[in-house]
C-alpha cells in the first residue's frame, strides 16, 4: 500500500524555485545524484569495516547510469548503504538544517540573484527535478529486508511503498522531461560526467545495450600529484565535495610527512554560507584513513575558527577500524589539526601579503569567524591578529595592526578601539570627537565576536588595546598636529567647570558613577563612558538585548569644558548658584547623552517636560 505524504513546507518552496527558475546549468543535478551515491558507497565500505556481512560482496563500490530510451528515464544506481522506510521519509521529505525556513523565506521569485543563493544553499536530491517530472527511489538498507519505493512529481507530496528488491544500495530513475531527453544520450552522459565527476574515488559506469563502460578515472583527486591537478579539476572537486556552486577562493592541496602523514585538499569557500554562525553547524572537512572515507563528523580535525573549510584529510596513520568516538579524542587527529591549522594560517599569510584586494574579499566574508580564534587559540593568537583586518577612521578599506602602529602619534602606546552595531554607528559616536581631532586613528570594531577577544587579547605587542568609550583614554599625553613645528598648547579648562562638574555629580546623584570634565570631546558638550574596568557599554547593550545581563553597571557622565553650552551653565551656575534650571539641564544633558549612544531614556516623560520647561524659558528670555 503506498501511503502518501506531504513536503514538508520548507521542500516545497525549494522544489517550487527549483522547477520555475531559469537556471541554465541543469547538469548539476547529475554531479548532485552522483555525489550523494558516492556518499553512500563510501559509508557502506565503512560500516563494512566493522560489521564484513554488511559490505559489498565483492567488496567493490560502483555508480551505474543507465539510460532507458523507451521509458524516457535515466537511472543513478549506487550500491551504497541505502535508505530505511523512515530514511526515505526523512531525507528526501524535509530538510533538516536549521535556518533554511528563513532562508527560503527570504527569497522571491525566479531571479538569478535567487538561483545563486540557491546553489549556495545546496539543492542536493532535489535538483533532480530540473529535469525530471517524476521521481522514483528504491532503496534497500543494508542490514535490512524490506525494501521501499518513494516516488514524487516534486509537486507537494510524495509516496512511500513496500518494494521487491533485493539488492542493497539504492536506485534513482528520473521520468526526464520532454526537453531533457538529452540525459539519455551516451554521449551527453560521458561528457558531464568527465566535466563534473572525473575525480570521484570510485567507478561510475554507463550500462547501455548490456554492456558497461567506465566513465571516470576513479582515483582520489587529492592522491593525484599537486602539478597534475589542474584548478579546473580542484575546482570540480570542491563543488563535489562541498556539495557547493561557488568557486573556491583558495585551494590548499599538500602532503605532510614526517611525524605523521596525511594527504589534504582544502578550500576556502568564495561565497559565505548562509549559516556559518549556526551553532548546530559543523564544518565540512571530510576524514579518509587511506583513501577510504571514515567520517565527515570529527569535530576536532579543524578548529572551530576554521569551519569555513571544506575538502578532504586523508591520513595515512590512524587505524582503519576506529570508533568515532576514539577519533575525538586520538593525539594524531590533534596533530593534524595542528599541522592543518599552521598551513592554512600560512597561506592566508601569503594572500593578506601579496593580494590585498582579494583578501580583503576572504576577510569580508570568514574574518569574522577568524577572529574568534584570537580566544580560543593561543598558539596561534600572533598569527591570527597579523591576519586581522579592520576597519578605521583614518582609511578607506581594511587596515592591519601593522598599519596601524606604524601610523601611531608620538605619544601615543596604546591601540585604539571603538565597539559598535555598524562602522556608521561608530563614526556617529562622540567619543571619538578628541581622537579626531588630534589625527589619532580608532579601529571601528563592528563584529559581536570583538567584545569577547578583546578582553582577553588584550595587547598587540607591546600596544594595549583600549577602547574610547571608556574612562582613562587619555588623549592629553598624544601629541596633536604641530603648528609650524610648534606643538599646540592644551588651554586651560575654563574656570568655573569644577563646580559646575560637582553640581552635575550632586544633581544626577546615583544616576551615573560619576561626572568628569574630558578633552576627548570637541564638538559635543557630554558624552558617557564606561568607567575603567567596567563593561564596554557596546557589550553592556548587547547582553542587554539578549537578557543575558542582569545588572547595567553605570556610566560616567564627561562633559566638554570648551563647549558653549557647558560654558554658559559654568557661567549663570557662577554667577545665580544653583536652581531649578541648571538641575533641569543637569538631567537633559544626561538623557542627551544617552539618546546619542542610541539607549532608551529611563524616563522619557520626565525628559519632554524638562525640555519644554527649559524652550519655554529660553523664548520667555
Ligand atoms: N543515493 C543515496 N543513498 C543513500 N542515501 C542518500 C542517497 N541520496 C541521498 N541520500 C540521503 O538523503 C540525504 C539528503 O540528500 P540531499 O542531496 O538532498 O542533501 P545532502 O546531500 O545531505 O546535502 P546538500 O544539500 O549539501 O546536497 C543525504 O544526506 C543522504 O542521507
Amino acid at each position: 500500500m503506498a501511503e502518501t505524504r506531504s513536503f514538508q513546507a520548507e521542500v516545497s518552496r525549494l522544489l517550487d524555485i527549483v522547477a520555475h527558475s531559469l537556471y541554465s546549468d541543469k547538469k548539476v543535478f547529475l554531479r548532485e545524484l552522483i555525489s550523494n551515491a558516492s556518499d553512500a558507497c563510501d559509508r557502506r565500505r565503512y560500516l563494512a569495516l566493522t560489521e564484513p556481512a554488511l559490505g559489498a560482496a565483492d567488496g567493490k563500490y560502483r555508480v551505474v547510469l543507465k539510460p532507458d530510451p523507451a521509458a524516457k528515464t535515466l537511472s543513478v544506481i549506487d550500491n551504497g548503504i541505502g535508505m530505511s522506510e523512515i530514511e526515505l521519509i526523512e531525507n528526501l521529505g524535509t530538510i533538516a538544517r536549521s535556518g533554511t525556513s528563513a532562508f527560503l523565506k527570504g527569497l522571491g521569485q525566479d531571479s538569478k540573484r535567487d538561483m545563486t543563493l540557491i546553489g549556495q544553499f545546496g539543492v542536493g536530491f532535489y535538483s533532480a527535478f530540473m529535469v525530471a517530472d517524476k521521481v522514483e527511489v528504491v532503496s534497500l538498507k543494508a542490514g535490512e529486508s524490506q525494501a521501499h519505493r518513494w516516488e514524487s512529481d516534486g509537486k507537494g507530496s510524495f509516496t512511500v511503498s513496500p518494494v521487491d528488491a533485493s539488492e542493497v544500495g539504492t536506485r534513482i530513475t528520473l521520468y526526464l522531461k520532454e526537453e531533457e531527453k538529452d540525459y539519455m544520450l551516451a554521449p551527453r552522459l560521458k561528457h558531464v560526467v568527465k566535466t563534473y565527476a572525473d575525480h570521484i574515488a570510485l567507478p561510475i559506469l554507463l550500462e547501455e545495450d548490456g554492456k558497461e563502460e567506465t566513465l571516470n578515472s576513479a582515483s582520489a583527486l587529492w592522491t593525484r600529484p599537486k602539478n597534475e591537478v589542474t584548478a579546473e579539476q580542484a575546482k570540480e572537486f570542491y563543488h563535489t565535495v562541498a556539495h557547493a556552486f561557488d568557486d573556491p577562493w583558495l585551494t590548499l592541496h599538500y602532503k605532510a610527512e614526517g611525524v605523521i602523514e596525511y594527504t589534504s585538499m582544502l578550500f576556502v569557500p568564495g561565497a559565505k554560507p548562509f549559516d556559518l554562525f549556526d551553532p548546530a553547524r559543523k564544518h565540512s572537512v571530510r576524514l579518509y584513513v587511506r583513501r577510504v572515507f571514515v567520517t565527515d563528523d570529527c569535530a576536532e580535525l579543524v578548529p572551530a575558527y576554521l569551519r569555513f573549510l571544506k575538502g578532504v584529510v586523508d591520513s595515512e596513520d590512524l587505524p582503519l577500524n576506529i570508533s568515532r568516538e576514539t577519533l575525538q579524542a586520538s593525539p594524531l587527529i590533534a596533530k593534524i589539526r595542528q599541522g592543518v591549522t599552521k598551513r592554512v594560517l600560512g597561506e592566508l599569510a601569503k594572500k593578506a601579503a601579496d593580494a590585498q584586494a582579494d583578501y580583503a574579499k576572504f576577510w569580508d566574508n570568514f574574518g569574522a569567524v577568524l577572529k574568534e580564534g584570537l580566544y580560543e587559540d593561543f598558539e596561534q593568537r600572533e598569527a591570527l591578529l597579523s591576519l586581522a583586518r579592520f576597519r578605521s577612521t583614518a582609511a578607506e578599506g581594511l587596515v592591519s595592526l601593522e598599519d596601524y602602529v606604524g601610523r601611531m602619534k608620538p605619544g601615543q602606546t596604546a591601540i585604539y578601539t571603538i565597539t559598535a552595531d555598524s562602522p556608521e554607528a561608530a563614526l556617529r559616536s562622540p567619543q571619538l570627537e578628541g581622537f579626531r581631532a588630534k589625527g589619532v586613528e580608532v579601529l571601528l570594531l563592528t563584529d559581536p565576536v570583538d567584545e569577547f577577544w578583546l578582553p582577553m587579547v588584550a595587547k598587540y605587542k607591546e600596544h594595549e588595546f583600549r577602547s574610547v568609550t571608556r574612562g582613562g583614554a587619555d588623549l592629553s599625553a598624544i601629541e596633536g598636529p604641530a603648528k609650524d613645528g610648534q606643538k599646540p598648547a592644551e588651554p586651560p579648562a575654563p574656570a568655573g567647570t569644577a563646580e559646575l562638574v560637582a553640581l552635575l555629580k550632586l544633581t544626577l546623584a546615583d544616576a551615573v558613577k560619576d561626572v568628569r570634565s574630558t578633552d576627548r570631546l570637541t564638538e559635543s558638550a557630554v558624552c558617557l563612558v564606561a568607567d575603567e574596568g567596567d563593561m564596554d557599554m557596546h557589550l553592556a547593550r548587547l547582553l542587554k538585548q539578549h537578557k543575558q545581563l542582569g545588572e547595567e553597571a553605570k556610566r560616567v557622565l564627561e562633559v566638554n569644558p570648551r563647549h558653549p553650552l557647558i560654558q554658559r551653565l559654568a557661567e549663570r551656575l557662577g554667577q545665580f548658584g544653583t536652581g531649578p534650571a541648571l538641575e533641569d539641564a543637569a538631567w537633559l544633558l544626561l538623557d542627551q547623552a544617552r539618546i546619542v549612544e542610541g539607549e532608551a531614556l529611563p524616563d522619557p516623560v520626565a525628559f519632554a517636560k524638562r525640555l519644554a520647561s527649559c524652550l519655554e524659558r529660553g523664548l520667555a528670555a
